[in-house]
C-alpha cells in the first residue's frame, strides 16, 4: 500500500487528513441500547471526488449517513461541511447547506407522480417562507422555476416520458435514477447515494454509472454506500471501509481491496479460509466481497 497519495496530507491510513476535505468529522458515536453502531474517531471526505463507503452488514454505514445528514442524532461528535459546523443541525437545513442524501423510494412517494417527487426535492419551497407563501405571484413564480428545473433533470435522466406516471410504476433502475434526480433538485455540493446499484438491471447500470461520473465532472462531490464491489472498483477515486462502527481502512480502490484489515472485516469469522496469494491481485478478495454481498441480499430478501 502506498504511504502517500495526492488527496492526502501525510500518510494514507484510517482517518487520514485530506488536502481539500468537504466533510471533517470528529469523535462521532451513536449507540442503540448497548450496541455501538458508529464510533468514528476522525473522518475526512475528499472534495470533488467519488468516495465509496463500504463494509459488511451492520458496519454502521447507513447510521453514519443518517448522522451526517441530520436524520439521526449522535451521542457524541462534531463535524463540519465546507468548514461550517453541521452537528445537530436538522436535515432540511443540512440539505440547504448543500449536503443531500438519497433515500430509497418509499411506498408513500410511490403514490406521487414522478414530477411531484421531483418537486419535493427542491429546497426553498414556495410555502416555506410565510411572506412568499402569502404573495401569490411570488410563489407562482417559484413554482414555475422549480418545475422547469425538474423537467430539465427528468430529461437528463431520461425520465421525461414518465413525468406524469406514478413513481411506483417505475422499474428498480428508474427509481434509482429518480432518487438521484430528486436529490439534484437542491443543487448539492455533496450528494450521498445509498446503494445506487441495488435492484438495478444491467441495462441501466451503465447509465447510472455515467450519471455518477457526470456529477463529478460537474464539480459535485459524491459519497456512496455500496455492496457491489465491481461498481466500487470501477468508479471510486477513494474507498473508506467501516467495520463494527469504526473506519478500519481507507485508500484508493486498487490498494484498499488488498488491505488485510479489509479482508478481515469482510471475512470476519472465516479466518481459516485460504486467502491464497493476495499480492497476485484482488480476485480472492473480490470473491469474498461478492459472497458478503450475496449474504446481504439474502438477508434483505428474508426481511422483506
Ligand atoms: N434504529 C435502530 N435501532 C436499533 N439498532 C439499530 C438502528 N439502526 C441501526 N441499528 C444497528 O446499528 C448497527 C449498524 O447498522 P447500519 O444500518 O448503520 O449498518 P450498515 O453498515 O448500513 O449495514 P447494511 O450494509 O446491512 O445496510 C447494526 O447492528 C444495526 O442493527
Amino acid at each position: 500500500m502506498p504511504t502517500t497519495h495526492p488527496f492526502v496530507k501525510g500518510q494514507v491510513g484510517p482517518g487520514c487528513e485530506k488536502v481539500d476535505p468537504i466533510v471533517v468529522a470528529d469523535a462521532v458515536s451513536r449507540s442503540f441500547g448497548g450496541l455501538t453502531a458508529v464510533d468514528v474517531a476522525h473522518l475526512e471526505i475528499p472534495r470533488g471526488k467519488i468516495t465509496a463507503l463500504i463494509g459488511p452488514n451492520g458496519a454502521g454505514k447507513t447510521t453514519m449517513f443518517n448522522l451526517l445528514t441530520g436524520f439521526d442524532k449522535p451521542n457524541t461528535g462534531t463535524w463540519t461541511f465546507n468548514g461550517r459546523s453541521l452537528a445537530n443541525v436538522p436535515a432540511f437545513k443540512v440539505a440547504r447547506a448543500g449536503m443531500v442524501r438519497t433515500f430509497q423510494l418509499t411506498k408513500s412517494l410511490g403514490r406521487l407522480t414522478v414530477l411531484q417527487n421531483m418537486l419535493l426535492g427542491a429546497t426553498k419551497q414556495p410555502g416555506e417562507n410565510v411572506f412568499t407563501a402569502l404573495v401569490r405571484p411570488l410563489w407562482k413564480a417559484r413554482e414555475a422555476e422549480i418545475t422547469v428545473k425538474a423537467d430539465e433533470l427528468l430529461e437528463r435522466f431520461k425520465l421525461d416520458a414518465k413525468r406524469e406516471d406514478y413513481a411506483a410504476s417505475l422499474s428498480g433502475g428508474q427509481r434509482k435514477l429518480l432518487e438521484m434526480a430528486r436529490a439534484l433538485m437542491s443543487d448539492p455540493e455533496l450528494i450521498m447515494l445509498d446503494e445506487p446499484m441495488a435492484g438495478v438491471n444491467p441495462a441501466l447500470t451503465q447509465s447510472l454509472l455515467g450519471h455518477i461520473k457526470n456529477l463529478k465532472s460537474d464539480g459535485t462531490s459524491v459519497l456512496f454506500v455500496e455492496h457491489d464491489m465491481h461498481m466500487v472498483m470501477h468508479i471510486s477515486d477513494w474507498v473508506i471501509v467501516m467495520a463494527e462502527g469504526k473506519v478500519v481502512a481507507e485508500g484508493p480502490p486498487e490498494t484498499v481491496m488488498k488491505d488485510p484489515a479489509v479482508i478481515d472485516a469482510y471475512l470476519g469469522a472465516h479466518h481459516d479460509t485460504d486467502l491464497g496469494d493476495l499480492t497476485g491481485g484482488h480476485s480472492i478478495v473480490e470473491d469474498a466481497l461478492a459472497a458478503a454481498h450475496e449474504v446481504h441480499e439474502k438477508s434483505k430478501e428474508d426481511k422483506a
